[in-house]
This record gives structure tokens, sequence and C-alpha cells, in this order.
């Protein structure tokens, strides 16, 4: 039995969801789930189909991206995960897909914008897009760089990952993050569901405003802090 069984059934369980709540297609996309106290996370082996992934196939890494105990590749999206286990210390569970609508906004390089209610049920404020990697970066350790990209747009923006937890990558596709891999895949969902509905509704209507702050801290508090009445 491997020291790190706990973290790699969490991985096994959230990368499973993935295709089951139709955020994945083939091998498109990877989740982790983070140990602190070890220093390690469990990752998915790279281009293994979902139907083919057991608990003990996801491979062990540390916070710089090196394999600590698995026989396979990790994710090729590994080193963008390692930087941000590594550098926001409250990180559980990371997740990366490919989703449709998340996807389709981060290739036309665009926040996805508060437009209703059930956007400010999870967020304050857009879904941030980070703006696409330059050249220099491209062609350097291009995964590790994307964790820095992540992270210099929650910089520049001035959000934190506490709150936010959540980005589309200009070009690229969505990543989301939580106390833990499950929250993680949460947010992965309420992501591709917000940006679905902000889609067609720019399709209904052009100009369509912002939701009203008032509505925006009622839905937040509703659900999140000292004022939430949401739930038993
Ligand atoms: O970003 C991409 C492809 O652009 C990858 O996330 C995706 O294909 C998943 O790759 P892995 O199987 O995790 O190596």
């Amino acid at each position: 039995m491997s020291n790190y069984q706990e973290i790699k059934e969490k991985a096994y369980l959230a990368n499973m969801q993935l295709p089951k709540l139709g955020l994945v297609l083939f091998t498109f996309g990877n989740a982790s789930s983070a140990d602190r106290a070890a220093g390690v996370f469990a990752i998915k082996p790279s281009g293994v189909p979902y139907e083919e992934l057991t608990p003990e196939k996801m491979v062990i890494v540390d916070f710089d991206g090196n394999t600590v105990e698995g026989t396979m590749r990790p994710s090729s999206d590994t080193k963008t995960h390692a930087v941000l286990y590594k550098h926001w210390e409250e990180i559980g569970g990371i997740v990366h897909t490919h989703s449709t609508y998340g996807t389709a906004w981060a290739q036309s390089q665009r926040a996805i914008p508060i437009y209703g209610t059930t956007h400010a049920d999870h967020l304050t404020v857009a879904i941030p897009c980070a703006p696409p990697m330059q050249d220099d970066m491209i062609e350097g350790n291009y995964e590790y760089e994307t964790g820095f990209q992540i992270m210099n747009h929650f910089k520049q923006a001035g959000l934190s990952y506490k709150e936010v937890e959540m980005i589309l990558v200009g070009n690229h596709a969505p990543f989301t993050w939580g106390k833990t891999a499950e929250k993680a895949v949460y947010n992965s969902a309420v992501l591709e569901e917000v940006g679905r509905m902000a889609m067609l509704t720019e399709q209904i209507r052009k100009d369509v405003p912002k939701l009203k702050d008032a509505l925006i801290k009622k839905h937040y508090d509703r659900k999140h802090g000292a004022d939430s009445y949401y739930g038993q």
C-alpha cells in the first residue's frame, strides 16, 4: 500500500467526475489532489483514457514537479499544478479542462461578465481571463510558465485566489482550484455553466448590462460568510 493512498483515491475520484459532468472529452483535462504535510500531490497519468484510470495509476509529484512515486508519466500539465500548489498555500485540489463554453471564452480572450444571480451565487466579479502567453515563454518551460501566467494575472488584477477559485487562460482553457479536489471539480462545473449562460445571454441581447452591485452582494452573501442563510 502506498503512503499516498488517500490523495491517490481523491485524485482518481476527481478525475472520474470530469467525463461524468461532461467537462472533458477523450483525455482532455486533469485533476489533482494535494497532501500539504507531505509536500506532494497526486495527478492523472498523461494521455490515459478516463475509463482506464485506477487510483493506483495516479502519479505522486512534489511541488517542484518531480515524480516521487508512480511508473507512468504524469499529466502534461503537471508543472502548472506544481507552481500553483507551491505558491498558493491553501489550495488542496486543482482541475484543468477544455470544457466547451469555458474554452470558447478563453479562446476569445474574454473574462466571463457577471450578468446574473447564478454567477453572483459563486463569485462577485467576472471570471478572469489571463492574456495570452508571450512567445519566449511558449518556447521556454511552457507548462511551468502557464502557472506564472495565472498567478501574474491574479496579482495584476488584484484578485485573491482564496476568493476567486477559477481562471480562463487566454488562447487555452480553464483552470480551477479549491481547498479540496472535490471543490475544484465543483468550480469547474460552475465555470462551464456560468460561461454557457453568459454566451447565450449575449446572443439574445447584445448590450446586456452587468448585474447590479446590490444583487451581486445579496446573492453572494446569501451563500457565503457571516450573513449566509442558504441551506441547512
Ligand atoms: O492542455 C491540454 C491540451 O491542450 C491537456 O490538458 C490535455 O490534453 C490533458 O493532457 P494530459 O492527459 O493530462 O497530459
